[in-house]
């Protein structure tokens, strides 16, 4: 229950609207209570005039006293009539309020936790799948705001009705009202333990549902590798087996819930059977009216809903005040790499590893041991090494997607973490190894970084990136759809408009991941000819396994599990016959088998 006290300053934020809606339900209350008394005294009033038309028998007056019986009973109707309609009204205040004040609410914290998630670091998202990530700002979301709404305001409407009932039974006959409430208790009881049979079952089909559906996307995504290892029947297989297990579970929910309604017409039926009875015998005794049967009976089938919304709110709450221990465990994740100070500085691109080692947090893995080189501002540095010695690791540090374990890594003199984060990654290039563009047009996707990016930045990007012809041979050039709702690149292209996507960027730093490898040799030379022109004064780091692809470079680095191995030119490199030169000549040759 603490973990929805952090809801608390919503609810003193929306106080406005909280506090109407309060008194909404109050006075709505008020005018539900008010039938039954007017119904009790219409009862009476037929009881008496039944026998003063009896004494008029034979007499031309019976007819007046008939007329005027007549009216008044109407006039009754009429006014329970209109109590009925004053209290919808108010009711449709009060959801008007409440109900409106949880969706801003939703609303707010919807925001919050999404704001949150973009401050967090690469390790919050490596350790977090994005299904749990998403729950958490949707489903979970929702489960509070079903206490923020529906929770809140059916409990003050039950506190208030049930209090206003049981005052207005208990000044009629006191030990009528004790019998007849005497079901209630165990009508809650038998609520709230249904109810959480049906919660139970509810959240084993949306685990179910949410297991179909990964299978399905998965599925779908993976299409193309199901076809060609021929495994439809495999996968048909399962997802029937994952169907049977969800029609099980719904059917276990429908039995249940089968049962609900039946029990609480059983348990008011009670209630009711015992008012007549207990209530004849008082009658009878002459300590109250048939008006007053009638009256409670309508208390009786009044206090049903509360009670059910007792059983109901209980488990509603339970339910929002776990979700919510979720979203706060979330909310009170410290981001790891935090910006230090507002200051913007302009940086020249100098970067200098001064031995630095690096441990992956999530899985301990010594990615990088004692690194220590220097990229001067506008040298472009070549990164070459086996799969897994750290090279993608340096440009994550770059980055500052992480920080260093031990040892210093400066830009322009100063450690990278004083530095302000956001401008600091304005000013950086960065195209990664996978590929990801968003689901929308080719001019968007390379204007990401920088909104206020003209058509002319754009095609001039593009060109750089040796993909502008491509793009302009589409039908609708740079307005094409790519991704989920519109055309597929090639893997080849897709790196072109990433390249592109970095260089619209006007970076001081560039780097680039490993990201021309499904790009030909002359492509690749006509992007790296085209990036030593824009460049010209920047920083640029290329990793890559191609030999070919940095022999220009003004230093190259040589990784191996995590440490440089050699550093210098290519000739220099060549000249010194270690690994590197191995490699060349292990290139050379494969490139001359092939030929
Ligand atoms: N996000 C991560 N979390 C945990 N460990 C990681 C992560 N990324 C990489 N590693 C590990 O760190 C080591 C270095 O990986 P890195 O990606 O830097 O190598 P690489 O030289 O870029 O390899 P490749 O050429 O295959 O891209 C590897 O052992 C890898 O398993």
């Amino acid at each position: 229950m603490k973990d929805l006290a952090y809801l608390n300053k919503f609810l003193i934020k929306y106080k406005w609207r909280l506090i109407p809606g309060i008194f909404f339900v109050i006075i709505s209350n008020i005018f539900a209570v008010l039938p039954a008394q007017v119904i009790r005294v219409a009862f009476d009033l037929v009881k008496e005039n039944i026998s003063i038309y009896m004494l008029f028998n034979g007499f031309d007056r019976q007819e007046l006293v008939y007329r005027i019986f007549g009216y008044s009973l109407m006039l009754f109707g009429l006014t329970v009539l209109l109590l009925s309609l004053l209290r919808g009204l108010f009711l449709f205040f009060m959801r008007q309020t409440i109900i409106l004040m949880s969706r801003h609410i939703e609303y707010d914290l919807k925001n919050e936790i999404y704001s949150h998630y973009q401050q967090l670091s690469m390790a919050f998202f490596r350790r977090n799948n994005t299904g749990d990530l998403m729950n958490r700002v949707t489903e979970d979301v929702s489960r509070v705001r079903m206490y923020l709404g529906p929770g809140i305001m059916y409990t003050i409407n039950t506190v208030v009705l049930s209090v206003m009932i049981i005052f207005a039974m208990i000044t009629v006959n006191i030990k009528l009202a004790v019998y007849c409430l005497l079901p209630l208790p165990l009508l809650v009881l038998a609520i709230y333990f249904v109810n959480s049979i049906i919660n139970r079952r509810s959240e084993m089909i949306q685990q179910q549902l949410s297991a179909l559906s990964s299978l399905v996307q998965e599925t779908f995504s993976g299409i193309r590798i199901v076809k060609s290892f021929v495994r439809e029947d495999t996968i048909r297989a399962n997802f029937a087996a994952e169907s049977e297990r969800y029609k099980t579970n719904s059917m276990a929910l429908v039995r249940v819930q089968a049962l609900f309604f039946p029990l609480m017409v059983l348990l008011v039926g009670i209630s009711t059977i015992i008012t007549i009875y207990i209530g004849g015998r008082e009658v009878m005794n002459g300590t109250i009216t048939s008006g007053n049967i009638a009256e409670f009976i309508i208390y009786v089938n009044q206090l049903t809903f509360p009670v059910i919304s007792l059983g109901w709110v209980t488990s509603l709450i339970q339910r929002a005040a776990a979700s919510q221990k979720r979203i706060n465990e979330f909310l009170h994740t410290e981001p790891e790499i935090v910006s230090n100070t507002q200051e913007q500085t302009i940086i020249t691109g100098e970067i200098k590893f001064s031995g630095v080692s690096f441990i992956y947090p999530d899985t301990g893995i010594k990615a990088l041991d004692n690194v220590s080189f220097t990229v001067k501002p506008g040298e472009f540095v070549a990164i070459i090494g086996k799969t897994g010695s750290g090279k993608s690791t340096i440009a994550n540090l770059i980055m500052r997607m992480y920080d260093v374990t031990s040892g210093e890594l400066l830009i322009d003199g100063n450690p990278i973490q004083k530095l302000n984060l956001a401008s600091y990654r304005q000013q950086v290039g960065f195209v990664p190894q996978e590929v990801f563009l968003f689901s929308e047009t080719i001019a968007n996707n390379i204007a990401f970084g920088n909104s206020a990016i003209g058509s002319h930045e754009i095609q001039q990007a593009a060109k750089d990136a040796a993909v502008y012809q491509n793009i302009v041979e589409l039908e609708q050039g740079f307005e094409t759809m790519i991704g989920e709702r519109g055309i597929t690149l090639s893997g080849g292209q897709k790196q072109r408009v990433s390249i592109a996507r970095a260089l619209a960027k006007k970076p001081a730093i560039l780097i680039f991941d490993d990201c021309l490898s499904a790009v030909d040799t002359k492509t690749e030379e006509e992007i790296l000819s085209n990036l030593g022109k824009n460049m010209k004064g920047k920083t640029s780091i290329l990793i890559a396994h191609r030999v070919s692809t940095i022999k220009n470079a003004d230093k190259i680095l040589v990784l191996d599990q995590g440490k440089i191995i050699e550093q210098g030119t290519h000739d220099q490199l060549i000249e010194g016959q270690g690994a590197y030169f191995e490699l060349y000549e292990k290139q050379l040759l494969e490139e001359e088998e092939q030929n």
